[in-house]
């Protein structure tokens, strides 16, 4: 099965072409407060731009119910991404809206469960979402196999094939990686991620 990628925090048309091009299955837009943040309208006309086949992800950090449906709304994206303490009501309001959820859970001593509130997708991060450092990989199997679990956190062109190889995700996200400074990526970087994703990978799906 091929390893799932997500390219996430992307604010220019040269960025999301780059992404599309390099085999990317998802790009991310970050609506909450982050240096990659970027307006409705303005994903709007970038996500006019992606192909059917590549997932629009809309990420969010603790926000309410009602500015997630807004923005998912005027957006257009496919996906939610929830970082936060959200319940299982939370999630249960937003399914039937035609969104893929995506559950973003600090890796910590109890694994969540894809599924367990709902969610179609978990995304295993680092404690601080999009601060480009890593968590400790070293624990084999982290989540289940053959649940749809993203490994994100930290990761980079040069780390993603080891971090691939030691915890079998269905697939990975990156952000800080692929950036030339803080919020500015960097297409080459886009590229190589997405090529060394996929050299070789063994996944749990
Ligand atoms: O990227 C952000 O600024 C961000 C802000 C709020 C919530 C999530 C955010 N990013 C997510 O963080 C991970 C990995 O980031 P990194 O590669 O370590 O920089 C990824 O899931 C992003 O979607």
């Amino acid at each position: 099965m091929t390893l799932f990628v997500k390219i996430c925090g992307l604010r220019t048309e040269q960025d999301v072409d780059t992404a599309v091009e390099a085999g990317a299955d998802a790009i991310g837009f970050v609506f909450s407060d982050s240096p990659r943040r970027i307006d409705p309208a303005a994903a709007a006309r970038l996500a006019a731009r992606i192909p059917e086949s590549v997932l629009t992800v809309g990420v969010f950090r603790r926000e309410p119910l009602e500015y997630v449906r807004s923005v998912a709304a005027e957006s257009g994206i496919g996906a939610v991404q929830l970082h936060g303490p959200e319940d299982r009501a939370y999630y249960d309001e937003l399914s039937g809206g035609g969104w893929t959820l995506i559950r973003a859970a600090a890796f910590g001593d109890r694994v969540p469960r894809c599924g367990e509130l709902g969610e179609d997708m978990l995304l295993l991060d680092a404690p601080v979402p999009g601060s480009g450092i890593a968590w400790d990989w070293s624990r084999k199997q982290v989540a289940g196999a053959g649940e749809k679990w993203l490994l994100a956190g930290g990761l980079t062109p040069e780390n993603v094939r080891e971090a691939v190889d030691v915890t079998r995700p269905w697939g990975v996200d990156v952000s800080s990686g692929v950036e030339a400074s803080r919020g500015v990526k960097n297409p080459a970087l886009i590229t190589a991620f997405v090529e060394a994703a996929r050299a070789g990978a063994v996944t749990s799906g």
